[in-house]
This record gives C-alpha cells, structure tokens and sequence, in this order.
C-alpha cells in the first residue's frame, strides 16, 4: 500500500548521484467529464511505460468518505472531509489482463487501455465510486480547498511512487520514468510544469452518448457474469434505456437516459468551471485536441507521438499532425 508521504520519502532517499540523471516526464490530461481523459491516459501510459494515476477517483473516494460519514454538503452535519480524505489511505492499480502485451508499446499500434483498480483503506472501491449518488456528490466535495488541499498531496505521492516504478530498469537500475495523470487542473495547478499538457474536449452531446454507451456495455458484461440474476435486474433495449449494476453487492439500479446523462454531465462541468479553487481550466501551454470526430486510436497515437517527439525520440505512428 502506498503511504502519502512516499513521494516526500522518494526525493529525500534519493542519492545524490542520482539526482542529476533522472528526469520523470509528466503528462497532464484535463478536461470536461467523459471527454476520454481517462481511457486515453490508461492507453498513453501503457504504451510509453509510464505510471498512471486517475485524480477523479481519489476526489471521488473523499465523495464516498463523506456519504459515509453522513457527511454531505447541506446535511447540517458539520464535515471535516479533508480531514477524513487525509486519514485514509488511498491506491490506485493498474491492472493488465493476461492477453494484454507488457507496458513499452508494441510494433502493431495496437491500443491498449489497461483496468484500474482503486483501494480505499484496503476495499476495492472501484465501482462504489462511479455510482450516480457519487456523479452527483463529487463535484461539491471537490470544490472545498481544505479536499483540494489533501488531495493534491496524495497526488503528489502516487505519482512520485509512479514516476519510481516505471522507471525501474530491469537489473535493478533506474531509468527515466513517467507518469501520466488526468483530471481537470493538473497542468494548471497539480502539475503546472508537465512536460506535456492535453486539452480533450468533445461535443456535449458526444461525450453523453459515449458515456451511456459505456454503462450499456458494463451492464451488458455484469449480466453475462450474472444470468442468473432476478427479471428486475433490469436489461438493454427498453424504451428506459440500458440499466446498471449498482455497487458491488449492492442492489442494480436504474441506469438513465443519455438526456439525463447529459444534464448530470453539465452540471458537474458548470460547477468544475465555475469553483473558486482550482477551475477546470485550459493551461495556456496546453494542446487542445476535440476528439468529437476522432477514432480513440487516433488520439492515443497523437499524444504518444507528442510525448515522444518531447522526449526527443522519434514519432512512431504515420498519422498526421492534429
Ligand atoms: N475518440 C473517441 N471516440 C469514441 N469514444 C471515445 C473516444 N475517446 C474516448 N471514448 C470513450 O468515451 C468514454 C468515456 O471516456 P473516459 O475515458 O471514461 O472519459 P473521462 O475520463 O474524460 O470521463 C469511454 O467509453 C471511452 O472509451
Ligand atoms: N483533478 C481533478 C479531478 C477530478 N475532480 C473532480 O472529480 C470529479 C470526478 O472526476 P472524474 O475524472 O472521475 O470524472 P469523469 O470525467 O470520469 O466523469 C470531477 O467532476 C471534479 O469535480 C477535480 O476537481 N479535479
């Protein structure tokens, strides 16, 4: 389990031989909700080796410590979520599936989106924190300084641990590492010096269909794990639209329409641009890339070739400029 302070620990333990070599080249991806940031930077990791970390889902972790805690924005009971977020402790795994090739990109240009897996004092909570309750909840927690705070501490830490272990060589040695993580003010306030800096933006509507289309198909796995599941599971293909699974163990819930998807999308952008701390901003040495008409592989290839390019290797993939 990573501690908070590793990323501290990493630069103090680091000998002074090391400290000149060593450069960890950092991606910064931001953008509205269901934009890609998240998928596209599993892909761009796994290719350039790098680490990477989902700042959504530790901000979405310190939503579901609060709901827990009975702790949420307008209930009376006075919060210390900070305080809560800072107490756990928070890890985020990447996780590669048998017929995944290993991370450091391959000659075929085939993308690789690896899982992620995220443990909250030890309890996979991976899908406890992509319920809607939490879609709705996340955006005010996040708008606390005090979170944003102890957030970006913890960010610092798992990417400093990131940075250390994709830049293991193999022998033992160290070599330069990366880390690539996304979110909505990590080249603007987490990590303002990045060596790379992305923009994704999509069509409001784009990004509505896209997510609905990624809920139909979760569901449509949970069910084949589960055929043994009650009528009132819920299937695709009503005039309703797809339905979920709710947490694990938990009872299915209702899945929503891509106009309620839309909305839930909007109202969470408007309250990430619109925050006093830390606004979703575009970086003013940011690449914008509006993927609304752009194949996923398109994209993940332009920013590993941008990345490379800054490495100063050269481009992989044929593609043209964006
Ligand atoms: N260029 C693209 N074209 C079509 N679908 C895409 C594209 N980029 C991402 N997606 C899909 O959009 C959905 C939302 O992407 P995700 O990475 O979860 O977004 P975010 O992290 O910004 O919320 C995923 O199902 C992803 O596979
Ligand atoms: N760096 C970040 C990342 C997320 N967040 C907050 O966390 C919420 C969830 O982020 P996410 O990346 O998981 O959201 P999606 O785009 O995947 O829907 C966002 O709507 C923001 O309110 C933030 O404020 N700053």
């Amino acid at each position: 389990m990573l501690s908070r302070a590793c990323g501290v620990l990493r630069r103090a333990a680091a000998p002074a031989s090391q400290l000149l070599p060593r450069r960890a080249f950092t991606v910064a991806i931001d953008g509205p909700a269901a934009s890609g940031k998240s998928s596209t930077a599993r892909a761009v990791a796994h290719e350039l080796g790098f680490g990477y970390i989902d700042s959504g889902s530790i901000y979405r972790c310190a939503a579901l410590l609060a709901l827990r805690a009975g702790a949420v924005p307008g209930s009376g009971e006075r919060s210390d979520v900070a305080g809560l977020v800072g107490r756990a402790s928070i890890d985020i795994r990447t996780r590669l599936s048998p017929d995944h090739p290993a991370p450091g990109g391959t000659d075929t240009g085939r993308v690789v989106v690896p899982d992620v897996q995220v443990l909250l004092d030890g309890e996979d909570v991976s899908q406890a924190i992509r319920t809607p309750e939490i879609n709705r909840l996340v955006a005010a927690i996040a708008s606390d300084s005090a979170v944003r705070d102890t957030v970006l501490r913890i960010q610092q830490a798992l990417a400093g641990a990131a940075e250390t272990k994709s830049g293991a060589a193999p022998g033992g040695g160290s070599a330069p590492g990366g880390v690539v993580m996304d979110g909505r003010d990590i080249g603007t306030t987490v990590f303002p010096g990045a060596e790379l800096k992305i923009y994704l933006d999509a069509s409001a509507m784009a990004r509505a269909i896209r997510r609905w289309d990624e809920m139909n198909r979760q569901m449509k796995d949970a069910k084949a794990k589960a055929p043994a599941a009650s009528p009132e599971a819920g299937g695709a293909g009503g005039q309703d639209g797809p339905r979920a699974e709710g947490a694990a163990g938990q009872a299915p819930a209702e899945y929503p329409s891509v106009e309620s998807i839309a909305r839930e999308l909007e109202e969470r952008d408007y309250a990430d641009i619109n925050r006093k701390h830390s606004p979703l901003r575009i970086a003013s040495d940011a690449v914008v890339i509006d993927n609304t008409s752009m194949t996923f592989e398109r994209q993940v290839h332009a920013i590993v070739d941008l990345a490379r390019e800054r490495m100063g290797l050269p481009r992989k993939y044929d593609d043209d400029d964006l």
